[in-house]
């Protein structure tokens, strides 16, 4: 903790920052051309925080222009990929100059901990960045099998203009697994932001632009689904679509892209994830920790947040115990305290809907917490359910961790697959062949063993079924997204 400041000091810093307001198109930062903005407020504290630019399709059609022009003019998609490495290395520099900045904007734009910000958000979106731009030039295209009189390349080229629409939960690391992977691949990207959550994003244009990255290559359009993310997907001078956020919003995108140009689309979806805990599970401590993080961090705003304990009955009451023990570590209250853990769900809409399942919860058991703490702020919230019961079924996305009883390893596995996500999964077990044998039948994109995680930027990251479509994000098979592959045949006869 040593290296944190006092709730004063953080304090002193957001009262100090300089806000952004503008969307941020060719290499400018701009009103909206209809002139109009939208508030954006502190979600801790329900305090105004500025006014944004409110963009709509005409502000969209610019920010495609620029970026179309950007790669045609090969001013970044045909430069050696060194250079791109060399521009995105000084960006990520300049991030680690003002990292303590960007992490106090995150926290009073979005509600997330100083802590989180501090040691995750803002150092892990450094570090994606940095890992894209050091792959960039050091990948090699492919030579096919061909006779003597023949040559086949197979090459990769960037995929053209790429929409990136962004959820609020982690929007500076969202950010870094789309732009780093687009910008170090060559393609020039319209990125939207979340209406929540805006500000972080614009900052990090500004150290773009002092970084060198050249005009148009990288366009924020500022404001709502409806009127900037619809735009974007029916786009017909968009070339891929790559989203994050929810299910029903990620369908949108295929419509839009079917009604439009049959530009790709990449889907990164929600998940009602499972943590299977099998009764020969050990070290029971070190298990509540990791089913406490999985449900708890981020307020639980977490798509692959593990939102269903599947516990053997054998086990149940002794893991239970340590679970509660371990939650009640976790503050809840102000998010630049460094102690808390828990901080402000991101708008009062979204602790609406979170309130509606605390309310829900009350005709189940509720093993711990189920309270408002105040405006904004929830308990962490351990529920005995039912498998069928909505609370055990729906993406809550807030601090509610439902539990599920089960007899046996098969019907946990069982109950863990029967939902309509498949974004990530976790299983506990001191038996190696059973844990492995779990992780395999467990349809997930990511499965943990003895711990929760989400991996890193070393391995791909996506969901089954209606967690994900169409690609991966992180890892170098995040860059399939952003290229296609071109074969090239050469006569030598
Ligand atoms: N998988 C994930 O990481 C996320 C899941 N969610 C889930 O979605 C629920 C609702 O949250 P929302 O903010 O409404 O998520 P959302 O999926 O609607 O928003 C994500 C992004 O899509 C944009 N968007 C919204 N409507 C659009 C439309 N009609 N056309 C094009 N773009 C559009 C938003 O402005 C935002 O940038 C949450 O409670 C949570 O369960 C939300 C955010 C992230
Ligand atoms: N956990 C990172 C991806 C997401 O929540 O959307």
């Amino acid at each position: 903790m040593s290296d944190f400041l006092t709730p004063a000091e953080y304090h002193r810093i957001a009262a100090g920052l300089k806000l952004p307001q503008h969307a941020f198109i060719d290499g400018e930062f701009r009103p909206a051309l209809s002139g109009r903005t939208f508030a954006t407020t502190n979600p801790a504290t329900g305090a105004p925080l500025t006014e944004i630019a409110a963009c709509s399709a005409e502000d969209v059609d610019l920010a495609v222009a620029a970026a179309r022009t950007a790669f045609e003019d090969g001013r970044w998609s045909r430069i050696h990929p060194r250079e791109r490495k060399e521009t995105l290395l000084r960006l990520a520099h300049l991030m680690e100059t003002h990292a303590r900045e960007l992490a106090v904007l995150e926290s009073i734009d979005s509600g997330k901990t100083i802590f989180d910000c501090e040691t995750v958000d803002v150092p892990e979106t450094i570090h994606v960045l940095k890992w894209h731009a050091e792959l960039i030039d050091k990948i090699y295209d492919q030579v096919a099998p061909a006779s003597d009189s023949h040559i086949a390349l197979v090459v990769r080229e960037p995929v053209g203009v790429v929409g990136l629409v962004l959820p609020w939960n982690f929007p500076l690391l969202m950010m870094a697994w789309k732009i780093g992977p687009a910008l170090a691949s060559g393609c020039s990207v319209v990125m939207k932001p979340a209406g929540e959550t805006t500000l972080t994003a614009l900052r990090v244009a500004e150290l773009a632009v002092q970084a060198g990255l050249p005009a148009g290559v990288l366009n924020i359009v500022t404001g709502s689904g409806a009127e900037v993310g619809e735009p974007l997907g029916k786009h017909p001078d968009v070339d891929m679509v790559s989203f994050t956020g929810s299910t029903a919003t990620g369908r949108r995108f295929l419509n839009y892209s079917s009604a439009s140009n049959l530009k790709e689309v990449v889907l990164e979806l929600g998940g009602k994830n499972p943590c299977v805990v099998l009764d020969d599970a050990e070290d029971l401590d070190t298990v509540a920790a990791h089913v406490v993080n999985g449900a708890f961090w981020n307020m639980g705003e977490n798509c692959s947040a593990a939102s269903r304990l599947i516990v053997q009955r054998g086990i149940k009451d002794r893991l239970l115990e340590r679970v509660k023990a371990e939650a009640a570590n976790w503050l809840v209250g102000d998010p630049l305290d460094p102690a808390v853990r828990v901080g402000a769900l991101v708008s009062k809409a979204h602790f609406q809907k979170v309130s509606a399942y605390l309310e829900a919860a009350r005709a189940e058991t509720v093993l711990m917490g189920g309270k408002i703490v105040s405006e904004g702020f929830v308990e962490p919230t351990i529920v005995d359910t039912r498998r069928d019961s909505t609370l055990a079924v729906e993406e809550i996305f807030g601090p509610i961790l439902s539990v599920i009883t089960v007899d046996s390893f098969e019907e946990a596995i069982a109950v863990a697959n029967d939902t309509d996500y498949g974004l990530a999964a976790s299983i506990f077990s001191a038996h190696g062949k059973q844990a492995i044998r779990g992780a395999r039948m467990l349809r997930a994109g990511t499965v943990t063993v003895n711990s929760f995680g989400e991996g890193d930027i070393s391995t791909p990251f996506g969901g089954y079924k209606q967690s994900g479509f169409g690609g991966r994000d992180n890892s170098i098979h995040a860059h399939d997204q952003y290229t296609q592959l071109k074969t090239i045949w050469i006569d030598l006869s």
